[in-house]
């Protein structure tokens, strides 16, 4: 069901001696109406159904409500308008229901001019997240291509067995490429060979999905990494950027269900997240699989709501948001 939006969540610190210049996010966020102008709209995803399809540690669902307290006092740095969209939750299992609700409502977003900033829940978020924005191609922008570049230890290309879950996005994204007659432009940054199967690289060959691996992240090696990132996304017209914030190490972030052994760092994460965002094709972001329950004193919840900060800035200077 859609939930509207909580502005409870949204409360911190005030520094009126400062005047604008010295406001939070939560001085600046309002409920969105659609009809405002467009902004960064933040909308959760309320779902543990699929990381507990994929025998994972549950918890997801709540992450939606920590996040935006996480990020309630984040220095307001642009003046683009920001929005609380609600949540999606899904209910009594019914995870099919809860990504097609998420697509309609990002579908509603992104007609409307927003930059939709989705925050998960678990990974299959990202079957919703496509929704949204086919749907969006669909009636818009028929002619033109997207990409998905997934920022992630794992390659969630596992088929459906029978149901879709937190592991299967991009085999979903993929099969509704097929059956539309779509290209399926996929990029997975940050994949761990301790956490896939040859299973699942194999099908990312067949599936002529591209695949940077953890070990080849290095600060000697980032301008190769970034010009691999940079060519796919010249390749495209639209890019759909999605964080499973498990592409961390575990320590930096250990409040997902399955956290990272070597993982890509925080440091070299935000350059990686700058070169897509600089791409000035980014529609859509979302960020996956925060799971309060393992969170250590919110240190988590702070590199997740760093990682927010960014995002969202970026999204404001882009040429996509006028
Ligand atoms: N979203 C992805 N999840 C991983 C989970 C791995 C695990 O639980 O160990 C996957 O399916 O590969
Ligand atoms: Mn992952
Ligand atoms: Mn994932």
């Amino acid at each position: 069901m859609l939930q509207l939006a909580d502005m409870r969540l949204w409360s911190g610190r005030t520094d009126s001696e400062d005047g604008r210049a010295g406001e939070r996010w939560h001085q600046r966020i309002s409920p969105l109406q659609l009809d405002n102008p467009p902004g960064i709209a933040i909308l959760g995803f309320a779902s543990d159904e699929g990381v507990r399809r994929n025998k994972g540690r549950i918890g997801a669902a709540k992450g939606p409500r920590i996040l935006r307290l996480a990020m309630a006092n984040l220095p307001a740095t642009f003046d683009l308008p920001l929005y609380d969209a609600g949540n999606v939750r899904v209910d009594r299992e019914d995870l099919e229901s809860g990504q097609a609700l998420l697509g309609a409502r990002i579908n509603e977003l992104l007609d409307h001019g927003h930059f939709p900033f989705v925050l998960g829940g678990g990974h299959e978020i990202a079957y919703g997240s496509y929704q949204g924005i086919a749907r969006w191609m669909r009636e818009l922008h028929r002619e033109k291509t997207l990409g998905i570049i997934n920022f992630d230890a794992h390659l969630d290309l596992r088929i459906p067995a029978p149901k879709g879950s937190s592991g299967t996005p991009f085999y979903q994204i993929a099969e509704q490429c097929q059956i539309n007659g779509r290209p399926f432009k996929y990029l997975c940054v940050g994949a761990a060979d301790n956490a896939n199967t040859p299973a699942l690289y194999q099908r990312a060959d067949e599936l002529g999905a591209e695949v940077i691996r953890d070990r080849e992240i290095n600060s000697w090696n980032l301008e190769k990494v970034k010009t691999q990132i940079r060519e796919f996304a010249d390749k495209v017209d639209f890019i759909y950027l999605t964080v499973c914030l498990d592409v961390l190490p575990a320590a930096e972030m250990p409040a997902v269900s399955a956290p990272s052994g070597r993982g890509v760092s925080m440091a070299l994460l935000e350059e990686l997240l700058d070169t897509v965002l600089d791409s000035n094709k980014v529609c859509l972001a979302d960020m996956a699989e925060f799971n309060p329950y393992f969170d250590i004193e919110d240190h988590a919840a702070r590199t997740a709501a760093r990682l927010g900060f960014q995002i969202a800035n970026r999204a404001a200077r882009s040429a996509h948001m006028g």
